[in-house]
């Protein structure tokens, strides 16, 4: 289901897909894809592994050909230059590529090339927005260090920042905890979601933690083998029925007042409950 309000483009709308479709090699891994973010809002892609949300993602940034009516503020990525997209757009990959032994500084600072003037310098103020993220995400401490010697939660947080410096009105974030531990995760997501209200920025983020989805997506995009499944607020798309059938997931989905909660349901007990080995818990529960 598709509530009509998200598919009808407005000039509020920052990305509009109407009937898009993406190939890789023969296969369409998106096919008749429909949906728009609007300005400021934060859109979650969920959906189960080889769904389609990083080709989608692709497709947005430019990255990949895609059929159909895609639009990044109005305009079709491929056909904005790449300095002029990468103002508007910045993708915060799922799998980055780092040059070998490329200080972390100078990977965030790659963020500013499409700001950069004729000759490829840094300004003062190009300067001073690289120091501003890498204050902003706790990363002074290994700037100087090779970005490849980073361990994968450090180096997650150097894409964002190098994402962030590009001062785009849509960010992508592909998969953007996966490797942060819990305090992390919250950190980045609610950096995230203060830019959204300082700058207006609008997300669109690929994300397999359905709870922590939840708590900052104002919409839900449920993609299945690269088709929409449903659209829609959090609380609406995240039914254990439905993850049952697009995950084959076992789940509960507890309501709670920050949104809701997937709580992921084992199909069996375990034969020996763990609390039954500990003399001084003996059979107790927590
Ligand atoms: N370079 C490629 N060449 C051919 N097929 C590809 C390529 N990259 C991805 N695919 C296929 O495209 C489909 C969609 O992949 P995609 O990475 O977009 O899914 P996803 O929803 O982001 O998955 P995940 O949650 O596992 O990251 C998958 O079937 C995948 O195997």
């Amino acid at each position: 289901m598709t509530p009509a309000s998200t598919t009808n483009p407005t000039s509020a709308d920052v990305l509009s897909c109407r009937g898009v479709g993406v190939h890789r090699g023969d296969n369409a891994v998106v096919s008749d894809l429909t949906m728009t973010v609007r300005t400021g809002e934060w859109v979650a892609l969920v959906g189960p592994n080889g769904a389609g949300k990083t080709s989608l993602l692709h497709a947005v940034a430019g990255l990949l050909p895609a059929t159909g009516e895609l639009r990044v503020d109005g305009h079709h990525p491929m056909a904005l230059g790449r300095r002029a997209l990468a103002r508007v757009v910045a993708l915060m990959p799922q799998r980055p590529v780092v040059p070998p032994g490329m200080s972390a500084r100078h990977l965030i600072a790659l963020g500013r090339t499409p700001y950069l003037g004729r000759f490829a310098t840094e300004s003062a103020a190009d300067r001073d927005a690289v120091d501003h993220e890498i204050a902003r995400l706790g990363l002074a401490g290994f700037a100087d260090r090779p970005a490849d010697q980073l361990s994968g939660g450090e180096l997650q947080r150097c894409i964002l920042a190098r994402a962030l410096c590009q001062q785009p009105r849509l960010l992508l974030l592909d998969e953007p905890t996966s490797a942060l531990d819990i305090g992390h995760q919250q950190t980045v997501l609610d950096l995230v979601d203060e830019l959204r209200a300082e700058r207006g920025l609008t997300v669109l983020a690929a994300m397999h933690d359905l709870t922590l989805a939840a708590q900052y997506a104002d919409r839900m995009v449920l993609l299945d083998q690269g088709r929409v499944v449903h659209d829609g607020p959090p609380a609406d798309v995240l039914s254990a029925a439905r993850l049952g059938a697009t995950y084959g997931a076992r789940v509960e989905v507890l309501d709670r007042p920050a949104g809701p909660a997937v709580v992921p349901i084992r199909a069996t007990q375990p034969p020996h409950p763990r609390a039954a080995h500990r003399p001084d818990q003996l059979g107790g529960t927590r």
